[in-house]
């Protein structure tokens, strides 16, 4: 997919906008605190009902405005069309649509439009906790498997039980048993999804990596969140105590994990910055390379501050990778000159200069 309108008003700094993005790449460039990440920001809530900078939503919208709204025209790979509208005041009310529809939930905007976010905090998916990789991983298989999403919230329910049951005990033992069961069936069609989805995606990450940067001896494993010798149900029995204890549930695929080493050590740990940020994006750029393999489209990539932490070689490699997705890309940076020669002639390119909130095209070729 591609988003081939974008209005965007009461977002940060941002003057009302009204952008038509290239399907390919979009520069976007400016000083410091011009607006460019705010422009990535306001599609991501577009795509995701979401910031990717606050938790929470009231600082995303501009000052003395009452609420912040984006309205984006997606094409997909088939022709077809879809006009998303996402409006949030602070009150906290939202509003999603599609086509005209209101939404309830913002899965299905993220079906429409799944977006790839690199950006400064991606060094997250190393160093932070497991539910960054969790995420991370999910989103795949969210993305590639519909079963995914109601045995993931089957999973959630059952889990919500079992725990309330454990702090508090008031349940009969056989309703919990049934409980139990539910949590076992589901957590194993999650871990069975996760796992056909990371067979694929290991040798995808691998690739890109290798095109990217080499870094021999780099491995990428999964952890299903229990004991790999035992079934959950042995296991859920036999820390029942301890979990009592706890008033949680120690184990299941809510403590899945992926690992990234190098021989014996955490990646996150001996890697440099700049090596760090190349993993990432051959993480996420393996993810796109699946989701074209199984989609009616393609993923839309965010991606701020490319320039920095990268020397040119690396830059231009990168560069390259996302020119090869044949998908949407937004890229910011400080100086156009870091990396506008980098694209093929043929490429479409569209060029933004970012200035005091407002959005300017200086440049577009072969649209
Ligand atoms: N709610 C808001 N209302 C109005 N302005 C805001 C609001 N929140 C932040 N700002 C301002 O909007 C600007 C946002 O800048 P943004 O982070 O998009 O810049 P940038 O071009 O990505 O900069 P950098 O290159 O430093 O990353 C900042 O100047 C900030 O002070």
């Amino acid at each position: 997919m591609a988003l081939t309108r974008l209005s965007v008003s009461g977002v940060r700094n941002l003057h009302p906008v009204n952008l038509t993005p290239s399907p390919r790449i979009n520069l976007l460039f400016g000083a410091n605190g011009s607006g460019k990440t705010s422009l990535l920001e306001a599609i991501h809530l577009l795509g995701l009902a979401r910031s990717f900078r606050s938790t929470r939503l009231t600082p995303v919208i501009q000052y003395e405005q009452a609420h912040c709204q984006l309205f984006g025209e997606v094409l997909f790979a088939d022709g077809l069309r879809s006009q998303l509208g996402v409006q949030r005041d602070r009150q906290g009310e939202f509003v999603i649509r599609q086509d005209g529809k209101n939404l309830r939930s913002a899965a299905a905007l993220a079906e429409c439009l799944p977006l790839q976010l690199i950006n400064p905090d991606s060094f997250r998916l190393l160093e932070g906790s497991p539910k960054v990789r969790r995420q991370f991983l999910d989103w795949g298989v969210f993305h590639v498997e519909h079963q995914f999403l109601p045995t993931w919230q089957r999973l959630q329910t059952a889990l919500r039980q079992r725990n309330s049951w454990l702090r508090h005990g008031r349940m009969d033992a056989a309703l919990q048993a049934a409980w139990d069961r539910e949590l076992v069936t589901a957590s194993e069609q999650i871990d069975r999804l996760r796992q056909a989805y990371l067979q694929q995606l290991k040798p995808a990450f691998e690739q890109v990596l290798a095109e990217l940067i080499d870094l021999s001896g780099l491995t990428l494993s999964y952890s299903r969140g229990w004991d790999k010798e035992r079934d959950l149900a042995e296991v859920l029995q036999a820390g029942l105590e301890r979990d009592r204890q706890l008033g949680y549930t120690q184990a299941g695929p809510q403590r899945a994990d992926l690992r990234l080493r190098i021989g014996s050590h955490n990646a996150a740990d001996v890697l440099s910055r700049g090596q760090q940020k190349l993993v990432v994006c051959a993480l996420r750029i393996a993810q796109g390379h699946l989701l074209q393999a199984v989609k009616r489209g393609r993923c839309v990539y965010l991606v701020d501050d490319l320039p920095s932490e990268l020397d040119e070689q690396h830059r231009r490699a990168l560069c390259r990778l996302l020119e090869a997705l044949d998908c949407q890309v937004f890229i910011t940076g400080v100086e156009a000159a870091q990396i506008e020669s980098f694209w093929r002639e043929d490429t479409p390119l569209a060029m933004f200069h970012v200035e005091h909130g407002r959005i300017t095209q200086t440049l577009a070729h072969q649209e």
